[in-house]
């Protein structure tokens, strides 16, 4: 079975998403691709949007997420404010493959004013190449930012009185 893959973007990333949307589309390791804005010519502040798209791999509609905003880095910070979610910019080919091998990060960020079109492609292309090995020595590493993020959540619950 093949990835099902959400993407969004800013106004600043949108020319890029829906480039590398179409990338997604015509790759046969990809079976489902799901645009949650913003379209061409809409303007939607990046936290709206990093947050819905983070939403749809947190809640198991998506396994994988591609987000592009001016850096890369607000999309960042915004989608790992959702519970479960690793997110974070990463403009080579050697990030891009420990962000999944290393950190079992869900969601690949690009910044359009940082980098070509033709390299947010290919790093694009590049996220799909590999898949975190849960036996790997980077297992027990991404369960300790999972155990703090369950202890962290669990208080910040308590405090409110959830
Ligand atoms: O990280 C934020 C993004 O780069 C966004 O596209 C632009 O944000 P700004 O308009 O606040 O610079």
């Amino acid at each position: 079975m093949g990835f099902r893959v959400a993407i969004g973007a800013d106004i600043a990333g949108v020319d890029y998403k829906e480039a590398i949307k179409a990338d997604l589309k015509a790759d046969e390791r990809i079976d489902e691709v799901i645009d949650l804005g913003v379209a061409p010519g809409e303007d939607v502040d990046y936290p709206h949007v990093g947050v819905k798209v983070a939403k749809e791999v947190a809640e198991g509609r998506a396994d994988r997420a591609i987000l592009v905003c001016g850096t890369g880095m607000g999309m960042a910070i915004s989608a790992n404010k959702v519970p479960g979610i690793r997110a974070c910019t990463a403009h080579d080919s050697f990030s891009v493959e420990r962000l999944v091998l290393s950190n079992d990060a869900q969601v690949l960020c690009l910044g359009q004013r940082v980098i070509g079109l033709h390299l947010a492609r290919r790093l694009a292309k590049e996220f799909f190449d590999y898949t975190f090995d849960s036996s790997s020595a980077s297992a027990p590493k991404v369960d300790a930012i999972s155990a703090y993020e369950a202890e962290l959540g669990a208080g910040s619950g308590e405090a409110r009185g959830c």
